[in-house]
Parts: C-alpha cells; sequence; structure tokens
C-alpha cells in the first residue's frame, strides 16, 4: 500500500487544497454540500483533470495516466455493477482488465465474495439482488482490482437504514484489518469515528481541519467541524489568559486548554446543553453571556435546540433546553434571549 500527495486547484469549481495521507491510513472528508470533496476524489482517480493536478501515489506521478492504470478505485455512492455480467463476473473484470488470466481473475473474485459474504449470489445477475447486496459486490470488485488506494464517496448513502449497518461493518473489517489505504467521503461523523483514523474537513474548496478523528470531533476549529460536532464555537483572538474577544467585540472566558499568547487566534468552545436561555441577562455572575435572535427551535431527544441566527463572522449559537424552560420564554422566531453559558464550560483552543 502508498501514501498519497495530492495538490489540486481547480478555479472554475472554487478548490484549491493539498492533501497527503498515509499508506495503510483511512482518512474520512467531511464538509458541506458543495465544498469540492467528490471533485478532490474524480481528480485522483483520473475522471475530472482541473487546471492543477499533481498527484503522486506511492513515489508515482499519475499525471497523464489514465483511470484504470492509476491503481486506484473509486466506490460511488450507486454500485454501478455491469447489468449484463454475473456478481462474479462484475468482480473478476477488475482482476482481469488488469491483467489476471480468466481462471485466476475468477478464483480472486470468488475470494472477495467470500470476503464480502456474497458468495451466494456468485451466479445472480444485478438485477436479481438487493441495493445493499449490489454495494457489498461493489466493495469486492474494487478491492479485487488490488487497488493500492481505495476512495469511497458516500457510500452508505444510497442503502436504507437497514442496508447500511451491514456495510458499515463489512467496510471496518476490510479497511482496518486489511490495512488498505483509504479515503472516505461521508457526512457521517459516526462513519469518520468507526473507520477512519484520520479526518479532513474541506470547506469551499479548502482544508480548514486536518487531524485525528477523535481531535477534529472534540476539539474542532470550524464552523463545519463545531456543526457536525454538536458543539457551539466563537471565534476571536486571546486578550488575556482564559479571554477571547471576537470580532463583534464579545468577550469569551473560559478555560485554556494550552497557554496562548495574546493575540493569537482562538476559538471557544462550549456544548449546547450547558447553556442556559433568559429572556433579560442575569445579573452579577462572571458568566458569558450572548444576546442572540431567535432562528428556530427543534426537538432534541427530551430537550429543545434553540438555534440563534448565523451571523457573518460566526455560526448561530445552539441551546438545548428543557420543554418546561422553553414554554416559559418566547422563542418564536425573530424573538431576542439571552444565552449563558459559565467560563468554567467553555474551552479554549488555538485555532
Ligand atoms: N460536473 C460539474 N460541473 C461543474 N461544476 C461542478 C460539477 N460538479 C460539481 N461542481 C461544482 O464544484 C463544486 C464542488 O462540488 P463537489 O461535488 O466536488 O462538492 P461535494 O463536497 O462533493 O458536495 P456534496 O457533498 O454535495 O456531494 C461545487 O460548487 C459544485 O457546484
Amino acid at each position: 500500500m502508498s501514501s498519497l500527495h495530492a495538490r489540486v486547484t481547480d478555479p472554475d469549481r472554487g478548490i484549491d487544497a493539498e492533501l497527503a495521507v498515509e499508506a495503510e491510513t483511512v482518512t474520512a472528508i467531511l464538509g458541506p454540500n458543495g465544498a469540492g470533496k467528490s471533485t478532490l476524489l474524480t481528480t485522483i482517480a483520473g475522471l475530472h483533470h482541473p487546471p492543477v493536478a499533481h498527484i503522486e501515489l506511492g513515489g508515482r506521478n499519475l499525471e497523464g495516466i489514465p483511470p484504470h492504470r492509476r491503481r486506484v478505485a473509486l466506490l460511488a455512492q450507486q454500485p454501478l455493477l455491469f447489468p449484463h455480467m454475473t456478481v462474479l463476473e462484475n468482480v473478476a473484470f477488475a482482476p482481469r482488465s488488469a491483467g489476471a488470466s480468466r481462471s485466476e481473475s475468477r478464483t480472486i473474485a470468488a475470494q472477495w465474495l467470500e470476503e464480502v459474504e456474497a458468495t451466494e449470489l456468485a451466479a445472480r445477475k444485478p438485477h436479481q439482488i438487493s441495493g445493499g447486496q449490489a454495494q457489498r459486490i461493489a466493495v469486492a470488485r474494487a478491492l479485487a482490482a488490488g487497488p493500492e488506494l481505495l476512495l469511497l464517496d458516500e457510500p452508505m448513502a444510497a442503502l436504507d437504514v437497514a442496508a447500511a449497518p451491514a456495510l458499515r461493518s463489512l467496510l471496518r473489517r476490510v479497511l482496518r484489518e486489511a490495512g488498505e489505504t483509504a479515503i472516505l467521503v461521508t457526512h457521517d461523523p459516526l462513519d469518520a469515528l468507526g473507520l477512519a483514523d484520520r479526518a479532513i474537513i474541506v470547506d469551499n474548496g479548502r482544508i480548514v481541519e486536518d487531524g485525528s478523528v477523535h481531535t477534529v470531533l472534540s476539539h474542532p476549529r470550524s464552523s463545519f467541524g463545531a456543526r457536525i460536532a454538536g458543539v457551539n464555537i466563537c471565534f476571536g483572538r486571546v486578550v488575556e489568559p482564559g479571554c477571547l474577544r471576537t470580532v463583534t467585540g464579545q468577550h469569551v472566558h473560559g478555560i485554556a486548554a494550552e497557554p496562548l499568547p495574546t493575540g493569537s487566534n482562538a476559538v471557544a468552545i462550549f456544548s449546547p446543553t450547558a447553556v442556559a436561555v433568559y429572556a433579560q441577562a442575569p445579573h452579577g455572575s462572571p458568566r458569558n453571556h450572548f444576546t442572540v435572535t431567535v432562528s428556530g427551535q427543534e426537538h432534541r431527544g427530551s430537550l429543545i435546540r434553540i438555534t440563534g441566527q448565523d451571523s457573518d463572522e460566526q455560526p448561530g449559537l445552539m441551546a438545548d433546553i428543557t420543554p418546561a424552560a422553553a414554554a416559559e420564554l418566547d422563542l418564536a422566531p425573530g424573538a431576542e434571549v439571552q444565552l449563558v453559558v459559565k467560563a468554567t464550560e467553555t474551552r479554549i483552543y488555538p485555532a
């Protein structure tokens, strides 16, 4: 298995990103719709050709190399099996195209069908199997080619809730135990946690976070990272130990995870469950308070999540409160409320 280095610039799609992936690791790419995740994968696979696409895989420069010679397999949302071939022939097609003999290809295909627990489907045509089974076969086909790099573009997205867990556990087995080098585009932070070593967040065509899955989800430093981690984030600059000031001049006090130089960029993170909501600002308490215009409320388990309006500088803050507390407040969209969070519930990290 090989390491990957990719530098991609695509002004038409607003993308300028550089990423490196170590051999035998799984990297999850997360990001909002239209951020550029699929474009990165199709560029690495050689299916899209932006003005700058420097791709190196295991020391090989892939410039000018057609997709089928890159040793890169792309598994998309749809399994895209050949309809006229049996399941076994579909999987055997990959090693056959790579130069294996007919009988070798069938042996390799049979092994992979066993690996994805689909041996009994070997003689069926794609229209005779379910969507979840088809996606398992697509995984087998991708891996039967012996790729140096496996790219997965939301492989669970087209599956119903009943079929997704089986594919998830199959991927966990083949990716993690077989030591594949893989990049997984997903919208689901649980998939990142369950399947990946590393998480990259792409926003607006740029890589805005890159670290271990645990670090990115527990200490997000971007709006999108905070959103998927389910926490509030405030961006600012350190004005004194344990305090940052946002661009709107709001001071946010918290516990700094490490000493931060005055003037450096930092983020304050706190959980929506740590936030209390009041109609009027409470007096005399050493807590952070934010005046927020309500943009929405929704059920969140047994609690109600109040969301404040986004601004240019700051994603809308969230508070999870009890239905009883919500009933006491006027929380119609447009209402102004005070959100309060203790400094001891707020963590400050370098941005
Ligand atoms: N075939 C295309 N032709 C022109 N522009 C495209 C094409 N596909 C995507 N784009 C644009 O390129 C940008 C990146 O899109 P891309 O599909 O890579 O994002 P994504 O992060 O994969 O989004 P999603 O999560 O919605 O799949 C977007 O602005 C999108 O509109």
